[in-house]
């Protein structure tokens, strides 16, 4: 196999840009009084996702904006990788909110372009950085919360369940869930660890086999999401639930977190190259690339 771009390479490529008190919507420059002096706060930004760290609080707020749906590209998934890092080693920085900036979407999971009519190289890249963000996610030191304002099928449904706490917006229109199965494909073992580390192994089996999606009323009741708030009362609750969690001492909820999920993410660490290698066999087989297809088609059909 030809060499793959490290993520450092990727890193190199990307071309992050520093801003300095970017006006988020959502963020505290938004929420600042006129004409009072803003309070201690770096933002950055790249194509896809907009950071901004209030410094007072610790707390930075991580939108999505890839729009149409927030699918997680090889370039997206770099970002992230790159915008999280920036954050885990900013000693200013205890926990992060994640959100989307793309009306009723969080992120439609992985790209499916990119699983599809691609070379071997190229699904090893991606598959790596797949992996990259959530070893980071998952592993991450801070405080980690999904400000779920949308549907978050597959892998943005893996987003949220990397995350310490979930808040999604109580519209019964948006949904949530690890769906592979209807597109054919599985989700991986580490997909699964990280479901069952949330709901349990009963619901997670039942759900995987039958690629469930879940209103969100529905993924409330059985602990798939923490809590459901209306839309505007959701960065309200995020920063509460944040505030909550950041009043405990750092070294001992890290610890414990670590505690918790060192088997699973050990457990990918072990055995990442043979993930890749099974991924790239799994997704370039004709048959898989041809539910896929049949997947997106069916998805363009549903417009029309
Ligand atoms: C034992 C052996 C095991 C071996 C296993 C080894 C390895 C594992 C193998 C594979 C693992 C893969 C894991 C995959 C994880 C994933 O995340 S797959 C992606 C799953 N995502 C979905 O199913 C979501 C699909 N999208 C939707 O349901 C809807 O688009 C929506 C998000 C609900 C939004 O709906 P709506 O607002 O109506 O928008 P449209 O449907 O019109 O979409 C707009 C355009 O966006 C395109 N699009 C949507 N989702 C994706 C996506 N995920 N990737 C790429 N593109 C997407 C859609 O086609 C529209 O495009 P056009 O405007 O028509 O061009």
């Amino acid at each position: 196999m030809a060499a793959v771009p490290t993520l450092a390479r990727r890193i190199a490529r990307s071309g992050v840009r520093p801003l300095c008190r970017w006006p988020l919507a959502w963020g505290r420059a938004a929420r600042q009084p006129p004409g009072l002096p803003l309070a201690p706060c770096r933002a950055f930004s790249n194509n896809k996702i907009l950071v901004e760290l209030d410094e007072s609080s610790g707390v930075a707020m991580m939108k999505f904006k890839s729009p149409p749906v927030n699918s997680l590209s090889l370039d997206f998934l770099t970002e992230f990788c790159i915008s999280l890092e920036k954050l885990e080693n900013d000693r200013a920085c205890r926990g992060v909110i994640f959100a989307s900036a793309v009306p009723r979407i969080f992120s439609s999971g992985l790209d499916i372009t990119e699983m599809s009519g691609k070379s071997m190289e190229h699904y090893a890249e991606f598959w790596r950085a797949v992996q990259e963000m959530w070893l980071r996610l998952y592993g991450s030191n801070m405080v980690t919360i999904a400000a779920v304002n949308g549907s978050s099928p597959a892998g943005g449904c893996l987003v949220a369940l990397s995350c310490d706490y979930r808040i999604m917006v109580e519209n019964p229109k948006f949904s949530i869930g690890l769906n592979e199965a209807q597109l054919g494909i599985v989700a991986p073992f580490w997909f699964k660890d990280t479901f069952v580390n949330v709901v349990g192994h009963r619901i997670a089996e039942r759900s995987l086999q039958l690629g469930s999606l879940y209103p969100a009323p529905e993924a409330l009741k059985f602990g798939l999401v923490d809590e459901l708030v209306p839309e505007e009362k959701l960065q309200e609750k995020a920063m509460a639930v944040m505030a909550q969690w950041l009043a405990l001492p750092d070294h001992a909820r890290q610890l414990t977190k670590s505690m918790m999920r060192k088997a699973v993410l050990d457990r990918l660490v072990a055995h990442r190259e043979e993930d890749v290698q099974n991924f790239v066999s799994f997704i370039s087989k004709e048959s898989i690339q041809k539910s896929l297809r049949m997947y997106m088609e069916m998805l363009k059909k549903k417009k029309s």
